[in-house]
């Protein structure tokens, strides 16, 4: 039984089809990337899965305990960071959860710091403590590492490696980054207007930056989102 079943899904904005009858299964545990051009509906297929839009046709289910990850942090500024990673818990447990989540991200010094002190990598971090203290049974990422410098975005992808096999979510990263995609998936899907174009099972091979098979599927993704390096 998978986590995440979508079935003929649409969704149209006036008279524009934006999801075309698209299916999507992901079981527990594991991580699928999905790469496109812009505009193609990432983020509208992401939104669907989160709850956050309405799908016009179709079916979907999902888990109830799902989070999403943005690109921008979002955390609350008048919120200490432990607050900010506690929203929504019940009083009594709600720190001890938020500390051993920070830990997690390697943050439990900044428990009591202000969001505002925080690099742009830290208060991801805690955007994602905030969303694994929750234990999804599925996570969906939107982006969440554009934002960072290139060093930054290393480490988190060997966090998020760590942290998405230890919990094992169901996870749906929408990236434009295909390295990041063959890195951390072990699915990546196309999409084109709308539809699922092709879908790669990433080989454990693959997962090491500049090994031939990491090199083969990067070009093959690449020929598909038509870039030309
Ligand atoms: N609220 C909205 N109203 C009307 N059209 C919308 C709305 N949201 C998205 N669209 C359109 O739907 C299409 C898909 O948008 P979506 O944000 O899903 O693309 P994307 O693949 O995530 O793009 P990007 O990679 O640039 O973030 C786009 O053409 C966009 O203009």
């Amino acid at each position: 039984m998978s986590t995440v079943l979508a079935e003929k899904i649409t969704r149209r904005y006036g008279s524009r089809t934006v999801l075309h009858e698209l299916d999507l299964a992901i079981d527990r545990g594991e991580f699928v990337a999905l790469l496109g051009k812009s505009g193609c509906g990432k983020t509208t297929l992401l939104r669907a899965l989160a709850g956050l839009d309405p799908v016009d046709g179709g079916t979907l289910e999902v888990p109830q305990r799902r989070t999403v990850v943005f690109q921008e942090h979002r955390l609350l500024p008048w919120w200490k960071v432990w607050r900010n990673v506690a929203i929504g818990l019940p009083r009594s447990t709600a720190r001890a959860k938020a500390q051993s989540a920070l830990e997690e991200v390697g943050l439990s010094n900044h428990a009591d710091a202000w969001p505002v002190t925080l690099s742009g990598g830290e208060a991801q971090r805690v955007a994602l403590a905030r969303a694994l203290v929750r234990e999804p049974e599925l996570l969906l990422l939107d982006e969440p590492f554009a934002a960072l410098d290139a060093l930054t975005r290393i480490k988190m992808h060997g966090l998020v490696r760590d942290l998405t096999s230890r919990h094992r979510p169901a996870v749906l990263l929408v990236t434009h980054d295909v390295d990041e995609a063959v890195l951390l998936a072990d699915r990546v899907l196309t999409m084109r207007e709308g539809r699922i174009a092709a879908v790669h099972e990433v080989p454990a091979g693959a997962r090491e930056r500049g090994s031939a098979p990491f090199a083969a599927l990067r070009g093959t993704l690449l020929g598909e989102l038509g870039v030309t390096e």
